[in-house]
């Protein structure tokens, strides 16, 4: 039983558990002193602020996806209140970087008190928790292998028929006063290491080191291709000549032929310049390190 003071945070229409109101009263269970409250898809973030203002919790649980987690650190700003993620989304991009699989996880995470003080990335003002992409992104290639074309921009429809006549996009990666001029089919600003997919395109990464990371990927023809899947899989980029790398606290990216933006894997409106870095606060975050989520 978890003596500490919790606010346990669900979204009731994230993802699609069967047995979501099960699951809610076995965590419930394992808590002491809590208080449960469900969002109502209507000002929740400014509700989440209020609760937290007005609370003395020590913990906060949410079960949702991404969108649910981010409004709820974002009302957490300048307080050391724990976060644990429940990953009760469909993609739950950061909990999968944090190793939080299952709602189990989560508890086992809770249990053993493992957190770290996670970097969160500020992206022209928004709050993103574990990647932004511009370009070809990981989780519409999923879709469309699955069939689903929910989310799909209409040119995709037209060319992923044939990922290798995709073509590349220009940026300008302005990085330490320095401008660099690339080429990518996708570039990726990641402080976590993977998608809620599981495909692992910053190996290594770690979120609570002061640091992101910028990826740039153009894979030409078949083979990069299947070399560049084969990296993702064994989680290894090294020796990838079509693979770009840079560390930074900060970097301004121009995308002067709007590729499409995603950030943590929805889509954002295209803006001829982004910018990203780490916002002062921290927050306090449960984790699975055995699960190698970081
Ligand atoms: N009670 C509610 N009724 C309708 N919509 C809601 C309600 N509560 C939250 N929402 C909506 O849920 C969305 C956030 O969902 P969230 O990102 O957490 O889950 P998801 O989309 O299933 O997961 P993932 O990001 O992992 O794919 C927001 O658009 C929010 O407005």
């Amino acid at each position: 039983m978890i003596k500490q003071h919790a606010l346990f945070i669900y979204n009731p229409f994230s993802g699609d558990m069967p047995d979501k109101d099960d699951i809610i009263a076995s965590i419930c269970d394992h808590l002491g002193n809590y208080e449960l409250w469900k969002t109502t898809g209507e000002k929740d973030g400014e509700k989440i602020k209020k609760l937290v203002k007005d609370g003395d919790y020590d913990l906060i649980l949410v079960g949702g996806g991404d969108g649910t987690i981010k409004m709820v650190a974002e009302a957490l700003e300048g307080k050391k209140i724990k976060l644990l993620p429940i990953p009760f989304g469909s993609a739950n991009g950061l909990a999968t970087c944090l190793g939080l699989k299952t709602w189990e996880d989560s508890l086992e995470s809770l249990d053993k008190g493992s957190t770290i003080d996670m970097d969160l990335m500020d992206v022209n003002g928004q709050v993103s928790l574990h990647l932004s992409d511009f370009g070809l992104n990981a989780g519409m290639i999923k879709k469309f292998e699955d069939g689903d074309e929910r989310g799909m921009v209409a040119y995709f429809k037209n060319s992923l028929s044939s990922l290798r006549d995709i073509k590349p996009y220009p940026f300008k990666i302005i990085l330490r006063g320095k401008e660099e001029n690339v080429e990518a089919k996708m570039l990726i600003v990641a402080n976590g290491s993977k998608y809620g997919t599981g495909a692992t395109i910053n190996p290594g990464s770690k979120m609570d080191d002061g640091i992101f990371e910028i990826i740039a990927l153009n894979p030409n023809g078949l083979q990069e291709w299947l070399e560049l899947t084969y990296g993702v899989m064994r989680e290894d980029l090294s020796g990838l000549d079509f693979v770009r790398r840079w560390s930074a606290d900060r970097v301004s990216i121009e995308n002067s032929a709007e590729a499409p933006f995603h950030v943590d894997g929805e889509i954002v409106e295209v803006k001829n310049k982004v910018s990203f870095q780490l916002r002062d606060h921290k927050i306090k975050m449960y984790w699975h390190p055995e699960n190698h989520g970081l």
